[in-house]
């Protein structure tokens, strides 16, 4: 038997298992198995937490899909409360501070990468106005938070049709490792509403990295300038970023319930 702790983000939520003793063999499908809602535990992601011999912890994350990818920002947020302390995280998308405070914890994610190649997008091309369309959507922007995101400025998210224009842009080719989708809308002085179609997971109330790499388009498009408060359907984080430094993002982390699972049975 194992034990794993149920956590989340502004209600994006992860099984949350401490592999540091533990020698879980996690594949692909047994994180999917893991994350299926009906079969399985259930979540968003599933967020292993190991050793390192760089930092104090490593975190290895897999989609409800079972892709494992290399950044979450709200799951991130979880550590300290799940480790009890502050800590310096190993990720594949490199290595995070994350400092709790009331309720949450804020979170150096490092700085944001916006070349073309970087994203990554399929060929060269202006990442701060990409030159692409679909359907009746205006020109995006894209920036890497240690994860793929390509962030669109609408001027109302209502009548939006996520389900149908997530997917399709998740999946084009133009994005070579898939993209995380991010609809925005600027709600006033650095305040912007958000909603995130994740890649590997869909429509999720919150996408930490989502966050960030909005913040970071809004800033480089002069549309925000300083700390900038992101609403998204599960809550607000703050991200703070400025051009040539790291991305600040300070929101909620919650503890729901510890449970045991025998994991020879996903
Ligand atoms: N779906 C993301 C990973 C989870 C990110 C999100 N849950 C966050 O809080 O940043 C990806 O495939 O890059």
């Amino acid at each position: 038997m194992g034990r794993f702790s149920k956590m989340h983000g502004l209600g994006n939520d992860f099984v949350v298992i401490d592999a540091r003793e533990s020698t879980l063999d996690m594949t692909e499908a047994r994180a999917m198995a893991i994350a299926d809602r009906h079969a399985g535990i259930g979540c968003d992601q599933l967020i292993l937490i190991g050793n390192s011999d760089r930092a104090d912890v490593s975190m290895r994350i897999f989609n409800s899909d079972g892709s494992e990818v290399e950044a979450c920002g709200n799951a991130t947020r979880c550590v300290p409360l799940f480790v009890g302390r502050d800590v310096l995280i190993e990720t594949k998308a490199g290595l995070l501070d994350a400092k709790a405070v009331d309720g949450g914890a804020s979170v150096d994610m490092g700085q944001p990468r916006l070349e073309w190649d970087a994203i990554p997008l399929a060929y060269a091309m202006d990442t701060l106005t990409m030159p692409v369309s679909w359907e009746d959507l205006p020109a995006p922007v894209a920036v890497n938070v240690g994860n793929p995101h390509v962030i669109f400025f609408l001027d109302d998210l209502d009548g939006v049709n996520f389900d149908r224009l997530g997917p399709l842009i998740e999946h084009d080719p133009l994005f070579p490792a898939r993209v995380n989708v991010n609809f925005a809308q600027i709600a006033g002085n650095n305040h912007i509403r958000l909603v995130v179609w994740e890649r590997g997971a869909g429509l999720t109330r919150a996408c930490g990295t989502g966050a960030c790499a909005t913040a970071v388009a809004a800033v480089r498009r002069k549309l925000a300038s300083g700390p900038t408060t992101v609403s998204l359907p599960g809550g607000d984080l703050v991200i703070d970023w400025t051009p040539g430094g790291h991305i600040m993002m300070t929101g909620p982390a919650t503890h729901v319930f510890d449970g045991e699972a025998d994991w020879a049975r996903f």
